[in-house]
């Protein structure tokens, strides 16, 4: 389908004259309606309906070709100490996911985990496993750069696919941001992880120190591997088009026998070349020697070779990555899989809570290619959020994760140092009771509109 076949939904009266515009002499306001002018010209490429089937085929709004023409550093150079999160950016450098939902997008391959509870070999499972980590970044280079949202404490986001598994994340704490994930395979494997990431500020670049470690059990054989990510970087800021790299070391250890069973992901900078962009390589170990080895580009296949006996096997290919859709260029570069992540429809919203991210109003709004609203909802959003926790701060009342704990989790690093970060874990009331019951009234309800003071009068 060509996009100037959808039908076009007429563009209101400039959105721009939204009393918060004419109110705010703030700078960085702005500088957002700068970049939203560029938008204004650029046509609007279609609204598409959205109908109730159990996929949708692409986003309800396809934003056009005209590039954004303000640089995304001329937003971010004032910024430079702060915490990459708690930046504002101009909605128009966001994409219309959040974090949470960004996690979720390692489901989208996540049949290789099927598989590998599937291999009866131990070394070739952990080879799979290891193929697992190695392409759970595929997503995040994809032509194109945008912000995802920050999630709100408390916000939450499912990801199910009834009979293959189920995805839960939780954003757990504000500041430091926060966020705890949860996958349970139907096979039998469990991955838990608790993201935060620590930004440092280079000339035109931006490097994300990764602080925290991902577990994954494979239940059935009673294994447990551990996972040290390798760092994300946000370059070219200043010069040509930002890009993120995954650059240096992961590693994969069995927590039993982390000397004797662990493989080694090396994964390539862009540097000076394109050639090596995306490239990745890994050596499975059995002690000292290398038993399986995986090569090939996070961006498009890779292939597993068994170094074992004598004859050269010939390399098979374990893992491709799928075309992305039509239209992907108007749709932020999103996958097939990435589409459905904030797509709600109507069969499934009766049973999500009202804190999940398809809920989130400011997300909503962009990804319906509404700016204006977007902008608006997310000034909202933060500043309910903000004094939320102040009243809290008064009351002396501490934030507790609904469907996570805190708890110690064992590195087998013999390096690892105690980051402060704290390591949470599945607490087994989402899927196994409130998701049951449907009942989510110990949940805070972070994207309702505060009532004014003299409706609640009136109210008492
Ligand atoms: C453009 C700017 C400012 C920031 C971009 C940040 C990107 C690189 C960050 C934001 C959220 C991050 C994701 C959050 C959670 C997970 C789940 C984990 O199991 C694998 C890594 C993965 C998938 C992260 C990859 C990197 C990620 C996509």
């Amino acid at each position: 389908m060509d996009s100037s076949d959808l039908a076009a939904i007429p563009t209101e009266a400039n959105h721009l004259e939204t009393p918060a515009a004419q109110e705010s002499d703030d700078e960085e306001f702005q500088e957002c309606i700068e970049v939203e002018q560029v938008l204004q010209q650029e046509p609007r490429a279609g609204v598409v309906a959205q109908d109730d089937l159990p996929e949708r085929s692409q986003l309800p709004y396809l934003k056009g070709q005209n590039k954004v023409k303000v640089s995304l550093w001329s937003v971010l150079k004032d910024s430079v100490g702060k915490d990459i999160w708690k930046i504002t950016v101009p909605v128009v450098f966001n994409e219309p996911l959040g974090i949470l939902q960004k996690a979720a997008g390692v489901t989208e391959y996540i049949d290789i985990l099927d598989q590998a509870i599937a291999e009866p070999d131990e070394m070739r499972r952990f080879a799979l496993a290891t193929l697992h980590f190695m392409t759970q970044y595929q997503n995040i280079e994809r032509g194109g750069l945008a912000k995802p949202f920050n999630p709100l404490l408390g916000e939450t986001f499912e990801y199910c696919v009834p009979g293959r598994f189920l995805f839960l994340a939780e954003q757990v704490s504000h500041h430091p941001p926060v966020s705890a994930f949860y996958i349970q395979g139907y096979s039998g494997y469990l991955k838990q992880s608790t993201f935060h990431t620590k930004t440092s500020f280079g000339m035109g670049s931006i490097n994300f120190t990764n602080i925290f470690n991902e577990y994954l059990d494979l239940l059935p054989y009673r294994e447990t591997f551990e996972w040290f990510p390798p760092s994300l970087g946000l370059h070219g800021l200043m010069m040509g088009r930002p890009y993120i790299d995954v650059d240096g070391s992961g590693w994969l250890r069995d927590q039993a026998k982390p000397m004797e069973k662990y493989a080694h992901v090396r994964y390539h900078s862009r540097g000076w070349t394109q050639g090596t962009y995306f490239k990745v390589e890994a050596e499975v170990y059995q002690g000292k020697e290398i038993v399986y080895k995986l090569e090939g580009k996070w961006s498009e296949s890779i292939t597993l070779k068994d170094m074992r006996g004598n004859d050269e096997s010939p390399p098979e290919v374990v893992w491709r990555k799928r075309p992305y859709p039509e239209n992907w260029q108007h749709q932020y570069g999103m996958t097939h899989h990435n589409i459905q992540l904030n797509y709600l429809p109507k069969f499934l919203a009766p049973f999500l809570p009202p804190t999940d991210t398809r809920f989130r109003p400011d997300q909503r709004a962009l990804e319906n290619g509404d700016f204006a609203l977007a902008t608006k909802e997310k000034a909202r959003l933060e500043e309910k959020q903000r004094a939320t926790r102040k009243q809290k701060e008064k009351d002396g009342i501490k934030h507790v994760p609904k469907y996570f704990v805190e708890s110690v989790f064992q590195s087998c690093d013999p390096n690892f140092k105690d980051n402060g970060i704290p390591q949470y874990r599945y607490n087994r009331e989402y899927f196994e009771k409130d998701r049951v019951t449907c009942d989510w009234s110990r949940l805070e309800d972070i994207f309702a509109e505060t009532p004014k003071e003299e409706e609640k009068e009136v109210k008492q």
